[in-house]
């Protein structure tokens, strides 16, 4: 990693709107290698659709974003299927992912996260259908992380797990933005924080 490395995202004059409405922008956001920055902004303000711009779910209204590594994207909605259990989920996501299915890694992180290996996902709680949804970050490693709202339903120990991860990704050489409504968990990586006012002011 060096200095002369380019970012692996960046976005300039990014401009995001709603039915017509600006939410931000214009603005530029650059995320290097071992970097981490912590989306923050009132609800509402545009956090969820500035993290979906820049992961290329969505069209900006104006400006460019440019990714220079494969992603992963963990939102809201989870793409998790009801009728799978865990176990059958993760199989069929590292099948999509074109990732090696490495058993050993499954049942070692089925384990670790103490999932119900058996049950389908109708069936589980929120919390333990988010640590699913988080699983790709470290069974099928990408460099580049867009997080929105990632500790949302997850118990503290899931939290410092998660922090574990986010801390060998980020001295590995990969980058992550998340959103979140409060502070970070303790033990969590610093981040720098990306204030997300909307135009004009802050709401
Ligand atoms: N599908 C939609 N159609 C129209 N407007 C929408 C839609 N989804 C969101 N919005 C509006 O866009 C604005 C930004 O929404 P967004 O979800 O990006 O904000 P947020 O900062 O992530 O909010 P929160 O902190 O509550 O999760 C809000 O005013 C919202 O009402």
């Amino acid at each position: 990693m060096t200095a002369a490395d380019p970012p692996l995202l960046q976005a300039d004059a990014l401009v995001g709107e709603r039915q017509g409405r600006r939410l931000w922008g214009p603005l530029r956001l650059v995320l290097s290698r071992g970097q981490a920055l912590h989306l923050r902004g009132p609800n509402g303000c545009g956090k969820t659709t500035l993290i979906r711009t820049l992961a290329g779910l969505r069209r900006p209204a104006a400006g460019q974003v440019r990714r220079a590594a494969p992603l992963w994207f963990v939102g809201h909605a989870m793409p998790l299927a009801d009728a799978l259990d865990a176990r059958e989920n993760l199989h069929a996501w590292l099948d999509l992912a074109g990732a090696p299915r490495d058993g050993a890694l499954v049942e070692h992180w089925l384990q670790q996260e103490r999932l119900p290996a058996r049950r389908v996902l109708r069936e589980c709680s929120a919390g333990q259908r988010r640590r699913l949804a988080l699983a790709p970050l470290q069974l099928a490693p990408r460099p580049l992380w867009l997080l929105d709202e990632p500790f949302d339903a997850l118990d503290r120990a899931a939290c410092e797990r998660l922090a574990v991860r986010a801390q060998a990704h980020l001295a590995a050489g990969g980058a992550l933005l998340l959103s979140s409504h409060g502070a970070l968990p303790e033990g969590f990586p610093a981040c720098e924080p990306f204030d997300l006012a909307p135009p004009g002011g802050r709401a």
